[in-house]
């Protein structure tokens, strides 16, 4: 991270492909909406590049593997209200905790940093997920997909996040495991760490502009701690 900055005050935590492994669940309600539909399942292979734009791009991308667009449209209500309906039922049955991720949340807090998360995920999948996984104490604030006008990568999600802190972007940090998290938190201001076990949309994570790659949550707050030691 650049030498010299603000010291760090909070960080914003992305959920899927960063805290939790959802591409189990994720397969589990896309199957659902499509076998209600008549298609045949997919696999964890095809679904995992898929996720991060939040559901209604990921429903879409789902059908668009099998029909074209006017086809896609004419069933999109349908579809989007089958897979809420699946992903609600089975929210958190097969997801799973990446290492490192309550203790790196514990040890950010230690250091006196407030907890965001902002996800593309829709709300009410979220609230109860993390309280499900053990993840909600940590979060003063959560923000889904539908929580702003716009998603990541826009950087409007990073600035509400900033604001509802009343924190300038420059002593934020977003951590996220993808290109998304990273280009909407530079968009706001915020400093980026990326962890590199998640889904990037399919992409090499060197890919990401990132002020560094860190293995984990635990990673993340030591690099911080460490900013924060030689920060004005
Ligand atoms: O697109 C989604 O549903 C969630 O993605 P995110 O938690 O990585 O932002
Ligand atoms: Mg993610």
């Amino acid at each position: 991270m650049r030498a010299g900055a603000a010291g760090i005050r909070a960080a914003i935590v992305d959920l899927d492909g960063t805290m939790l492994d959802t591409v189990p669940d994720f397969e589990a309600a896309l199957n659902g909406m499509r076998a209600d539909l008549g298609l045949g399942p997919i696999t964890q292979a095809v679904i995992k590049p898929l996720v991060g734009k939040g559901s209604e791009k990921l429903v879409r991308d789902a059908l668009l593997l099998d029909w074209d667009a006017t086809r896609v449209d004419a069933a999109y209500d349908e579809a989007i209200a089958g897979y809420q309906r699946h992903y609600l039922a089975i929210n958190g049955d097969r997801s799973t905790l990446f290492d490192g991720v309550l203790e790196g949340l514990q040890a950010m807090q230690d250091l006196g940093l407030r907890l965001v998360c902002v996800t593309n995920k829709p709300v009410a999948f979220t609230l109860p997920l993390l309280d499900q996984k053990g993840l909600a104490p940590y979060f003063e604030q959560v923000f889904g997909g539908d929580s702003f006008a716009k998603k990541k990568p826009d950087p409007m999600p990073m600035l509400g996040a900033c604001a509802a802190l009343d924190l300038p972007p420059s002593c934020v940090v977003a951590i996220g495991d993808s290109s998304n998290d990273a280009e909407s938190a530079r968009g706001a201001g915020c400093f980026v760490l990326t962890v590199p076990y998640g889904y990037n949309h399919g992409r090499p994570v060197q890919e990401i502009q990132s002020d560094g790659i860190v293995d984990s949550l635990l990673e993340a707050a030591t690099l911080i701690a460490a900013h924060n030691r030689t920060a004005n």
